[in-house]
């Protein structure tokens, strides 16, 4: 049985194939009318079974890093995946253009990034509604989202999206992005839009969680009773006011949390978290060809806040840095031996992972093997060049050469 992304397919063939003019109307109108309800069938999957689990959502994953775009149906998504990657992705003035997962790849300062567009989320996307849960199981797996938002819809639709976000495990760590800054209870000043404000301070970025034991702390949700906090040893970075602080981001009003460790911040949201994805993200406030220029000036003073025009290509360039920041990724250039450093194709290291060891098994499964040591050139050099071992942490733009034992 066809499925149905493939009898949408078909109708819109058949539609290309179909001349215009007034003998056909009719049946260009009854093929429009059944491609609108296939196209609802995708989006509220019923009892027969329509959309499917994936169906449309199997991008593999390439390059060095996974952007998605996120956002309410016809912000501008497609448009700015077209723009910002030459890709084609249909772009209409109607909701739910977009039906499926379309990748595109952009080459940014020698790092491969793919792009993906997603079909717009609705409210109660987490709960199942329309391909919410394929889009959000989708933007899950990308290393930075780009909230799309329209700049002359109410901007409450950040909220409610982060809230779809978050009901699937997804929370945002800009807040705690080593260059982003946070702008404690900065209420967004358009109109009527009050109670708009970021993230707590104390809600820091999970730092080196890899080779952590989890904190020796309990914390258990209660129905009545407020925020109890006590701590078993003398502790040096939580208080009762940063305790309440944090679990009031996560909406918890009433709960006790006992510390038998010096527990920092980090590790209280890990609890509370769970199972959650840190993921940073970056606002792309689209359409800024259609708001007034104090509007825009407001936007400009936002963390975390990128302007842009996708139709007008308006600072695309800045979004552009704005994500390259926000993947934090490290560029690695290799050294041969006696040659001088390949920068037109840098290797290209997560912030978390950028080894040396790391580095090695990027170039080769077998190279650690007939790893001696390496020579490093670069900010995570101490002389130049330093002689380091396989654990040494390197840093952007360093340049490597390996010796191998002989
Ligand atoms: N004025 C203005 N219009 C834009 C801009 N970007 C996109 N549009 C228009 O907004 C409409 C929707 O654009 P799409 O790119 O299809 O939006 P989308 O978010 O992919 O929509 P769905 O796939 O339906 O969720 C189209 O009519 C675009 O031409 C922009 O920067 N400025
Ligand atoms: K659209
Ligand atoms: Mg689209």
């Amino acid at each position: 049985m066809a499925t149905v992304m493939q009898k949408i397919k078909d109708i819109e063939d058949e539609m290309a194939r179909t001349q215009k003019n007034k003998a056909t109307a009719h049946h260009l109108g009854l093929l429009k009318a059944k491609l609108a309800k296939l196209r609802r069938e995708l989006l509220e999957p019923s009892s027969k079974g329509g959309g499917g689990a994936g169906e449309g959502f199997d991008v593999t994953k390439s390059g060095d890093a996974r952007v998605g775009l996120v956002g309410f149906p016809s912000v501008g998504k497609s448009t700015l995946l077209n723009k910002l990657t030459g890709t084609f992705s249909e772009v209409a003035s109607y909701e739910f253009t977009t039906l499926t997962c379309i990748p595109g790849v952009i080459t940014y300062r020698g790092a491969k990034i793919q792009l993906l567009d997603l079909p717009g989320i609705i409210e109660g996307a987490k709960d199942g509604k329309g391909r919410g849960r394929q889009v959000i199981s989708t933007a899950r797996t990308c290393n930075c989202i780009l909230i799309v938002l329209d700049a002359i819809k109410p901007i409450t639709h950040k909220r409610l999206i982060e809230k779809e976000l978050e009901g699937f495990g997804i929370s945002r760590y800009n807040w705690g992005h080593p260059r982003g800054g946070t702008v404690p209870g900065v209420a967004f000043p358009f109109p009527g839009l009050q109670g708009i404000y970021f993230c707590h301070p104390a809600l820091q970025l999970p730092q080196g969680k890899l080779n952590k034991e989890p904190p020796n702390l309990t914390f258990r949700k209660k129905d009545k009773g407020g925020i109890n906090f006590t701590s078993t040893v003398a502790n040096t970075h939580l208080d009762l006011d940063t305790v309440k602080a944090i679990c009031s981001e996560y909406r918890i009003h009433n709960a006790d949390i006992t510390l038998r460790c010096d527990a920092t911040a980090d590790d209280l949201i890990d609890v509370i978290e769970g199972s959650r994805k840190y993921i940073p993200c970056i606002y792309a406030i689209n359409k800024i060809d259609q708001i007034t220029l104090e509007e825009l000036e407001i936007l400009d003073k936002l963390p975390h806040y990128c302007p842009v025009s996708a139709h007008l290509e308006w600072n695309l360039d800045g979004l552009l840095e704005k994500i390259w920041e926000y993947l934090n990724l490290t560029r690695i250039y290799t050294k041969p031996k006696g040659m001088n450093p390949d920068y037109e194709d840098p290797v290209i290291l997560s912030s978390r992972k950028r080894t040396v060891e790391d580095f090695c098994t990027r170039i080769h499964k077998d190279m650690l093997k007939q790893f001696k040591y390496a020579l490093v050139w670069g900010s995570s050099a101490k002389h130049k060049p330093q002689r380091v071992g396989k654990e040494h942490e390197l840093e952007d733009e360093d340049v490597v050469q390996i010796i191998k034992k002989v």
